[in-house]
Order: C-alpha cells, then structure tokens, then sequence
C-alpha cells in the first residue's frame, strides 16, 4: 500500500480485529494503521522510528495493569505518552461456521490473558472442564479459530474480529462484569501531546519514580511532596525493578500538567530527596464512542 504524505504510521497490537485497532481507529480513523503481533513489537516500532506511533492496552478495569507494556516502558523504551484512549470492553464466545452445532462440546477456549480472565465466571459455569489457551491478542484467537475449522474450538473476541474471520458468535456479552473498559496508551519518541478540541478532557501526567534505596518514610515522602502543593493522584502502583525481592518502581499518575510550576517544583523536590524520576508526558484521555 502507498503511504499518502498526510498519513501518521501507527502500529497497533494485532491482527485486524484487536479491541487495540477499535481504539486506534476512534483516535486515528485517516490514519496509517499498521497490526504488530505483540505488544513489544509494537514499542520497538516506534521505538526505532519505524512508526510515528504506537497504541498498546495499558490497563484494564477488571483486570489491572498489562504489565508488559508498564515494564517494557520503564525497563526498555524511552517514549512518551501522546494520549490515552478510553474503550468499553464486551466480550463474545464465537467458532467457526462449521462448529455452531457442536459449540457446547468445544475443547478449548482461545483468547489473550485478560479476555480469558474477564469472562471467567462465564467459563468456570458452563465451559468448567475444557482447557483454556491464551493467545497473544483476542483477534489472534479468531483468527486461530477460522484458520482451523477440523477443531472444535472457540475464541473470546470482539464483534469486529467475528467479521473480519467469518467466525459465528454463539454467546453474547459474556465478560463477568458490567463495567469493562480498557486504557490504552498512544505512544511516541517525542513529547507532544495529541489534542482533538471536541472531547478534551482532563489532563493528566504519568511518572515513573524510582525510591532512594532503604530509607523509611520514602514513599511517604513521595507522596507528601504531592500533598502539600495539592497535586490530585489518578493511580499509583509498584512493579518490580527486576534487581532483587522487594526492590520496585513506582508508576504515579497525576491531575496537573507536566509543565505546570507546581509540577516542576514536585520533580525537582522529588529529586532533591534521592528519587529517580522519568516523566512520560501530559496528554489527554480520549473516549471510544
Ligand atoms: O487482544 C486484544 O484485542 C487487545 O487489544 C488487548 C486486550 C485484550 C483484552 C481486553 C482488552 C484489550
């Protein structure tokens, strides 16, 4: 395919039919969309100017953080966080054409790690003993499914991913939880924010904080310098610094800008007291209709 001069590159995780595409497609609907097959394939692309940018799931409600993109960024990649795409998230059991018959005798259930996981209730009551196989995205799963109909086995996807492999959905709905939506992060080698004036929102800043080692009252001191200049905290947690039991990094996210003077007094505070700090940038959260 020619690359129109107009277009950005965006590498999204993969194959058609990710809920990653559906969220790239809401930001980027003009744009260049290029399917990656694994999350950090799709970091190293941009990473390596392969690509303007990449869209990876960050985190999910039911499920938590996707750890591999939150390590791969601290530990690998040195990108920032152009915009964060906001998604519902609805789950479907679905086979190939052949199997809609047999669909409750299935051996095996496809799908990534966290759609598995957000249908495990559905699972557990009426799939109890079939065996569960993960898959690098949803859309893979379906894509497995279609591409091997002598198998009787079934993929947990996205309405999208049943259309683009031909695949029969069998059961609507099926993730456990009302409320399922998934953070997905824009990522770029430069600073700079994607602004789309109709659905700004609030913005928000995402640090990597590193502890100066073995001192008590640290974290506490992390938080204080927050605190007292009234800077609001959307999430903090801890991912393991690979270096030894009980030695972490710290992921912050706050209400303020980057650039604001209070926020630059916080790093240069946070620093003064031992703290290694890498700021992924100020952007905005986006909303898939
Ligand atoms: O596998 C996909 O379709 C992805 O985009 C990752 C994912 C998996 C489960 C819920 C949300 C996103």
């Amino acid at each position: 395919m020619a690359k129109k001069e107009w277009e950005k590159r965006i590498a999204f995780l993969g194959p058609e039919g990710t809920f990653t595409e559906l969220a790239t497609k809401e930001l980027f609907p003009n744009d260049w969309t290029i399917p990656f097959k694994s999350i950090p394939e799709c970091i190293e692309a941009v990473d390596a100017g392969q690509v303007d940018l990449a869209v990876v799931p960050v985190e999910n409600a039911l499920e938590g953080s996707v750890p591999l993109t939150i390590d791969y960024l601290f530990h690998e990649a040195d990108l920032f966080i152009s915009a964060e795409v906001l998604t519902p998230i609805e789950q479907n059991l679905m086979v190939h054409k052949n199997n809609v018959e047999k669909y409750e005798e299935i051996e095996s259930v496809y799908s990534h790690p966290h759609a598995l996981a957000q249908c495990h209730k559905y699972l557990y009551y009426h799939f109890k003993s079939v065996p569960l196989s993960q898959s690098s995205s949803t859309a893979a799963a379906a894509q497995f499914v279609a591409e091997n109909p002598e198998l009787c086995v079934a993929a947990i996807a996205n309405v999208a991913a049943a259309e683009q492999y031909d695949l029969q959905i069998v059961q609507k709905n099926i993730h456990d939880f009302h409320f399922n939506h998934t953070r997905f992060f824009v990522l770029s080698k430069r600073n700079d924010r994607i602004e789309r004036d109709e659905d700004k929102q609030q913005i928000k800043t995402t640090l990597m904080i590193k502890l100066p080692s073995d001192r008590s009252g640290a974290l506490h001191q992390v938080l204080s310098v927050f605190a007292w200049r009234q800077i609001n905290l959307s999430k903090i947690e801890s991912r393991p610094l690979k270096t030894g039991l009980g030695d972490y990094f710290f992921i912050v996210e706050l209400l303020e800008d980057e650039n604001a003077p209070l926020m630059r007094g916080a790093m240069e505070e946070l620093r003064t007291l031992g703290c290694s700090v890498k700021s992924l940038g100020s952007y905005y959260t986006y909303h898939q209709k």
